[in-house]
């Protein structure tokens, strides 16, 4: 008998240690923390108090802070790190991990620096890889309560993604299948941006048809870019696209949101970042993406007022200022 495939997840923040209790619940997984007392609690209390509380992990999932093991043992790598984070976290892994090793960015974020998605990045760190991404409107606290949710595994080869799609996917958590791995993974990474404009709104209480109008121009403009850059328009329309930015616009679990309510409140980024205590991607995304659309010669006005706010150059009330300078041309004029 075939052995099973046996997942690798890096990092045990929220999202990662949701999706690896997910996966532990299909095959042999083994989640991996730079952090050993957060390996010994998952191991010992099946619990990640710092970032899921109370939540309890399914008794199959073990937990290690030694690199590795985790690269030996993987069939399948998923990285759940924040961008910043992926380049360091997978370095070790260089010369350790098997050639044909697909691997998975849950990463929401482009680098800093290099502007590149996460994709990119692991494919410079592990050349030759099937590269590809998980992604959808997951809040990670909702799916850890077992709320149910869907989700999308972007593979250029649909046969790899076929083969990794029942590895993630439980009665609860349905996982599609998309080989527009630029579309899907733009829109999980823009739409963090759209998210703090979005919590400006709240904590401005802007009102629900100026919400609406960042949602869908927000939209529109993560759309444009991502036609520039060669995505599909219709990925857009779908779980990666819009149906992420629903869910990070409106829920008050997200922290993009609450980054741009706690702005809109008067603190400071740095204060607004250490208040929340967990990564908030848009942040440092905004004027990554603000030098992208400039390159492509996209027009993003939602992101420029946002890059403007993160960067200390214009307060939250003067960005929805800014927002009403804009000159309405075609709605449906998205190149
Ligand atoms: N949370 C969510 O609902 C979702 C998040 N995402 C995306 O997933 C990615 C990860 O987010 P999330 O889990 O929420 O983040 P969190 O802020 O909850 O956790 C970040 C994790 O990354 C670890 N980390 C940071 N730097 C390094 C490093 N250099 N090497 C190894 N580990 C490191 C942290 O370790 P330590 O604890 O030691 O600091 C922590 O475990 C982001 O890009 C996010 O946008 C995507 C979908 C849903
Ligand atoms: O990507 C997410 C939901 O799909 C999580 O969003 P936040 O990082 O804003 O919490």
């Amino acid at each position: 008998m075939a052995r099973p495939v046996r997942v690798v997840v890096l990092g045990s923040g929220s999202w990662g240690t949701t999706v690896a209790g997910l996966a532990a619940q299909n095959t042999p997984t083994l989640l991996w923390s730079r952090n050993k007392e957060i390996a010994d609690e998952i191991n010992i209390d099946r619990r990640n108090h710092r970032y899921l509380g109370d939540r309890r992990l399914p008794e199959t999932l073990r937990a290690t802070a030694d690199i590795n093991e985790a690269a030996h043992e993987a069939d399948v790598l998923v990285v759940g790190v924040p961008s910043y984070a992926v380049r360091a976290a997978l370095e070790p892994l260089a010369h350790e991990l098997r050639a044909w090793v697909p691997i998975v960015s849950l990463t929401k974020g482009l680098e800093p620096g290099t502007r590149l998605r996460p994709t990119q990045v692991i494919s410079a760190c592990l050349p030759g890889h099937p590269v590809g991404l998980l992604s959808g409107p997951n809040i990670a606290s909702e799916i850890a309560d077992g709320k149910a949710a869907a989700s999308v595994i972007a593979m250029q080869d649909d046969s790899v993604g076929t083969a990794l799609q029942p590895l993630f996917a439980s009665k609860l958590f349905r996982v599609y299948r998309n080989t527009d791995v630029l579309g899907c993974e733009l829109g999980g990474i823009l739409k963090n941006i759209v998210a703090i404009a979005a919590g400006m709104a709240e904590g401005l209480r802007v009102g629900d048809n100026t919400r609406a109008m960042v949602l869908s121009r927000g939209l529109a403009e993560m759309t444009r870019l991502g036609e520039a850059m060669g995505a599909h328009a219709r990925t857009f329309a779908g779980l990666t696209g819009m149906g992420d930015l629903i869910a990070t616009c409106t829920s008050p679990a997200s922290r993009n949101r609450r980054l741009g309510e706690a702005l809109a409140r008067g603190l400071s980024v740095d204060e607004a970042v250490a208040e929340l205590g967990q990564v908030a991607e848009g942040v440092r995304t905004a004027p990554t993406v603000m030098e992208l659309a400039r390159e492509v010669g996209v027009e993003m006005p939602i992101a420029a007022e946002v890059a403007a706010v993160v960067g200390g150059h214009r307060s939250p009330a003067d960005a929805y200022r800014g927002l009403r300078r804009v000159t309405p041309g075609d709605e449906e004029d998205v190149v």
